[in-house]
């Protein structure tokens, strides 16, 4: 079974490339979700969060204004290394424990971790490889302006948050181009899952 860790910057096609890869029959772990998990209302790390950034980051159900909280975070780089700080060890925790359950289940020829901080994390001594999904800058931004609706200021905001493109290949053992069309990224994914996984 090999454990393969996808990262790339925000809206490189992470998500979207899990989504093939699970259809090929890997279990996957993503990292947002996880980490979005250990900040639930009333966990160590909400308490913190609240602590540290005030009630206005809180919607009526207590619940975190993910949307708020990453304005305040995303362009002060103390208030995201607070953040990071709150929220990472809880979430590697939980990735490592969802790591070692599967691994014992056997289960699965492949498990890939979905992880936009991989790197900048260490959890890479988690995985057997590193698939990075590469984009330009410019198809980042318009992909998240698209998506998320965000102003091209907020896109960049979020973007520079990141470790560049050139860093992280140095750590990639695997590069996936998502610039073109999804078909072709697609019969990518096929070629990688025939030669490195099957
Ligand atoms: C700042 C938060 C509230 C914004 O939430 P939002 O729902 O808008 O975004 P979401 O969580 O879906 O993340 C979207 C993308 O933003 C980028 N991103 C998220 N957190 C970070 C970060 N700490 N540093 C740099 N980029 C980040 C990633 O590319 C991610 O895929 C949220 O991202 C968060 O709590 N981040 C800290 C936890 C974290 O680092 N998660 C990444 C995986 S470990
Ligand atoms: N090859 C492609 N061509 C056109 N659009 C694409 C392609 N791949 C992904 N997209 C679109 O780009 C956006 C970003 O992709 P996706 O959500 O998969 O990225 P992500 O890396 O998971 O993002 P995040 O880091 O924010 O979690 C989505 O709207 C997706 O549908």
């Amino acid at each position: 079974m090999l454990i393969i860790g996808l990262t790339g910057g925000i809206a490189s096609g992470k998500s979207t490339i899990s989504k093939l890869l699970k259809r090929m029959g890997a279990k996957i772990i993503d990292a947002d979700i996880e980490a979005k998990a250990v900040t639930k209302p009333g966990t160590p790390a909400w308490e913190k969060l609240v602590e540290r950034f005030g009630n206005e980051i809180l919607r009526h159900d207590n619940t975190i204004d993910r949307r708020k909280l990453g304005n305040i975070v995303f362009g002060n780089e103390k208030k995201l290394s607070d953040l990071n700080n709150i929220v990472h060890p809880q979430a590697i925790k939980r990735i490592e424990n969802k790591i070692s359950k599967m691994k014992s289940w056997n289960k699965y020829k492949a498990i890939v971790l979905d992880a936009p901080l991989l790197i900048e994390t260490n959890m890479v001594d988690l995985v057997d490889e590193v698939w990075l999904v590469a984009v330009d800058k410019q198809t980042q931004i318009n992909r998240l302006i698209n998506r998320d609706n965000f102003t091209e200021e907020q896109a960049k905001a979020r973007l520079q948050a990141q470790m560049s493109l050139e860093e992280k290949k140095k750590v990639a053992d695997v590069i996936i181009d998502n610039t073109g069309t999804r078909r072709q990224t697609r019969e990518q994914i096929l070629s990688l899952w025939e030669k490195r996984v099957k």
